[in-house]
């Protein structure tokens, strides 16, 4: 997608690749500080070898002391602190450790719809119920308590709900939930004794005016001893996405909350199944969470990359939510926050015809011509979930603006050819 890495990450994670370069003066002083530290913490001066399962130690801590940084102050363990290949990696041991029962007691996962295909895939593979719940597309894709207690008060009909999923900000939808709606969801966590998983891996890509990005465990603590001593929450953060978009290193973390010292234990097992995760990837997360500081040699190039790629993405993300206002029969919410947009489109009922007649489902009928006639490939709504009778698309806002504004004018023209088709 043509954005640039960002040189600090890849000279540290260079010099811990190949510690030679340690004695190399093109390489500045604070990467190889960092360097040196990171290899100390791999016990033998080497990426090559497995460090413990739950991460290297003083990569733990960095990741503590950033949360504690970006949380205002709540303290963070590192004790609580895993390091993973990747969010989805501790995605899925964590559902493994909470899913258990059989029948009506089978484990129920709540998740929104839309949502992001890996929760439906690590339910189907766990043989866990995925107890759907819709956000508010009219109010921009907000969580809705009532509709919460709906799906929840449903489920329990035939599953045993244990665990509520919430993408912040959000994968497909691009929304970002308020404070209000998070305090919200976590009073309905406590009082419903469920499970809280927060996926948090677009923390960092929040573009609206107004909008804010609040982590799970800040608003927990702020509410008070009631709910921070009682709620059990796990949190992810990710090496993929925000201004790194390092998806390659595997790197990721997850933060647990209240979670009982034998399940602690279980959970540390089941890890170790996989010995640890990739120690390039960890190294790559420590610069996440501890990148240059100022009056450091590195911060300003630093500062500069990382502004220039998040200011790209709030353009792109203006550029593509103005496009879409533009053009009959789509209709897109503001692109708050992560990667993506997520367009309803109006589709005519003779091509619903056509594709029930291709046995496809009408918006993967649709994708599929965009994609033969224009050669741009969009992920069809039905593969994220959408309330019934509605049809959506998933396109990312990555590419380079000048790429970005030709794509989305082919779009707006296939669009309204595909209308007069179908009229
Ligand atoms: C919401 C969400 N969670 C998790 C992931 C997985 O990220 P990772 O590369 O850290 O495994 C993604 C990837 O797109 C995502 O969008």
């Amino acid at each position: 997608m043509g954005q640039r890495p960002i040189t600090f990450l890849r000279q540290v994670v260079a010099l811990c690749t190949y510690p030679n370069l340690l004695d190399s003066p093109s390489f500045p002083e604070d990467a190889k500080k960092r360097a040196k530290r990171i290899l100390q913490g791999c016990g033998g001066n080497s990426l090559g070898s497995y460090t413990s399962s739950q991460g290297i130690n003083c990569i733990r801590e960095d990741v503590a002391s950033y949360i504690e940084r970006r949380d205002g102050g709540v303290p963070a363990d590192p004790d609580n602190i895993y390091l993973t290949t990747g969010a989805s990696d501790g995605i899925s041991a964590i559902l493994k450790i909470l899913i258990s029962g059989w029948g009506k007691s089978r484990t129920g996962v709540m998740i929104h719809i839309p949502q992001y295909p890996l929760y439906s895939a690590a339910i189907s593979e766990l043989d866990a119920i995925q107890v759907n719940y819709y956000l508010d597309e009219e109010n921009c894709w907000a969580l809705n308590v009532d509709e919460l207690r709906r799906a929840l008060n449903e489920a329990r009909a035939y599953c045993n709900p244990k665990v509520l999923c919430v993408i912040n900000p959000g994968n497909p939808t691009g929304q970002v939930q308020s404070r209000k709606c998070i305090e919200d969801v976590i009073h309905f966590a406590w009082e419903e004794k469920l499970f809280l998983l927060a996926d948090e891996v677009y923390q960092d890509n929040v573009y609206s005016e107004g909008c804010q990005f609040h982590s799970f465990k800040k608003i927990l603590y702020e509410m008070g001893p009631e709910y921070y001593n009682n709620v059990e929450l796990a949190s992810f953060h990710s090496t993929s996405k925000g201004y790194m978009g390092e998806c390659g290193y595997r790197g990721g973390y997850m933060e647990v909350i209240n979670l009982h010292p034998e399940i602690k234990g279980q959970l540390v097992k089941l890890l170790s199944v996989r010995l640890c995760p990739p120690v390039s990837g960890q190294a790559a997360m420590d610069i996440v969470v501890n990148p240059p500081v100022p009056g450091e040699e590195s911060y300003a190039q630093f500062i500069k990359e990382k502004e220039s790629v998040l200011n790209n993405l709030a353009k792109k993300a203006k550029l593509t939510e103005d496009m879409f206002s533009k053009i009959p029969g789509i209709h897109c919410n503001p692109l708050q926050g992560a990667m993506y947009a997520f367009p309803r489109i109006f589709i005519p009922s003779k091509a619903i015809e056509e594709a029930k007649a291709h046995k496809m489902a009408p918006d993967m009928f649709y994708c599929m011509k965009l994609l033969e006639e224009t050669g741009i490939c969009v992920v069809p709504g039905s593969g994220f979930g959408q309330r019934e009778g509605t049809y959506h698309f998933r396109m990312t806002i990555l590419p380079p603006v000048e790429k970005l504004k030709i794509l989305l004018e082919k779009i707006k023209d296939f669009h309204i050819k595909f209308l007069e088709k179908y009229a």
